[in-house]
């Protein structure tokens, strides 16, 4: 039997059983099962081809994030990326017209943002199709926002097909990584604390799933509410990659009124029309939101602050050491302390800060040298 049909073989199991109490366990064995047959499947020895790591698809990369564009071919991707970002991307009505990730760059309140127009992607995860050609997938796992654009004709079945896909390469959707720790241990068997109640998962399906992975000393310590036993499998197996992701609707010019309010029903979604250009400063805000990027401005000593290029970091990522490490890697150890103006200082005419302050967007920072 080849990965592919042991994994068809696996979900069909799956598809059919019913969870209770008695089930759980087999359960928990067949979901680790199969999280282990679709690394088989991407990993560059598993014959699948699907294209892991250093496979050699990669752009060089610009900007200060990245956005990545996935979706099924002739949704509009290209007529999208092009008409955003003014890089020359091939369009036509002819399916898989892309067929290299080509990249453009679009500034979004004055931060440059690297755009991936990625091939059409084709379905077959499942019957062993699509896998092979579908080595474009894994760039979009080096993205941080992807936008998964789908025809608003056949909007939410192609959803569901895109997601797995992207699923079986590892990619988590708009979702943080489980508050789950399993620290091995030399001996003393398998324990489990829990400070939240479990709701999806019972000791016999946790059980299964440490087993599966033979971890049978291990501490496991829950904090993730409602957690599953895919949650488990996915801080077990690690790789994973939690990206957020904007569901684009294009071509809304192509329905009606009564039915664009539908859509916008969906969570995460932003309905445009590329073709025609609307709603395009909505997705273009969304974007922005969704990255949780951080502009600090520069003032030089006696000077105004430069507004015209900011530093930009990332949300989590945004000490006052980060912004020095960001300029030169010298500056923090050369700094005697800094002044903050904006949201994160104390007060309007500014604070004194050490490297450890959190910046806010916005804000503008004075490096005093010792
Ligand atoms: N009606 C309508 N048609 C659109 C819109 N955007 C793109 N199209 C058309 O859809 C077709 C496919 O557009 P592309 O931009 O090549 O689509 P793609 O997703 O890049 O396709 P592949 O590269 O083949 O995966 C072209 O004929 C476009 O003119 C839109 O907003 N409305
Ligand atoms: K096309
Ligand atoms: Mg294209």
């Amino acid at each position: 039997m080849t990965t592919v049909q042991k994994i068809k073989e696996i979900e069909d199991e799956m598809a059919t059983a019913q969870k209770n109490k008695a089930t759980s366990y087999h359960l928990g064995q067949l979901k680790a099962k199969l999280a282990k047959l679709r690394r088989e499947l991407i990993s560059p020895s598993g014959g699948g081809g699907g294209g892991g790591p250093g496979l050699g698809f990669d752009v060089a990369r610009t900007g200060v994030a990245s956005v990545g564009f996935v979706g099924f071919p002739s949704v509009g991707k290209s007529t999208l990326m092009s008409k955003l970002t003014g890089t020359h991307s091939e369009v036509s009505e002819i399916d898989f017209t892309t067929l290299t990730t080509v990249p453009g760059t679009l500034k979004v309140h004055g931060a440059p943002i690297q755009i991936l127009d990625l091939p059409g992607i084709i379905e077959g995860a499942n019957d062993g199709r699509g896998r092979g050609r579908q080595v474009h997938i894994p760039v979009a796992r080096t993205c941080n926002l992807i936008f998964i654009v789908l025809d608003v004709l056949k909007p939410l079945g192609d959803k569901k097909i895109i997601e797995g896909e992207l699923e079986g390469f590892g990619i988590r959707l708009n979702k943080k990584p489980p508050a789950i720790l399993v620290r091995k241990k030399d001996k003393g068997g398998i324990a489990i604390t829990n400070t939240v109640p479990l709701t999806n998962i019972d000791q016999d399906e946790i059980k299964a799933v440490l087993s599966e992975y033979k971890l049978s000393n291990v501490d496991v310590t829950i904090r993730e509410p409602n957690m599953t036993a895919d949650d488990l499998v996915d801080v077990i197996e690690g790789n994973r990659f939690y990206i957020p992701a904007l569901y684009v609707l294009n071509k809304i010019d192509a329905i009606s009124i009564e039915e664009l309010d539908l859509l916008y029903k969906i969570p995460y979604s932003v309905p445009i029309s590329s073709r025609e250009w609307l709603n395009i400063d909505e997705l273009q805000e969304k974007m922005w939101d969704a990255l949780e990027l951080v502009r600090v401005y520069t003032k030089p000593r006696g000077q105004s602050p430069d507004y015209s290029a900011p530093v930009v970091l990332r949300r989590g990522r945004c000490t006052v050491d980060d912004f020095c490490n960001s300029i030169h890697k010298e500056i923090a150890k050369q700094m005697k302390y800094a002044v903050v103006w904006g949201s994160s200082a104390k007060h309007a005419r500014g604070q004194k800060v050490g490297l450890d302050h959190v910046l806010e967007d916005e804000d503008v920072v004075h490096i005093a040298k010792k």
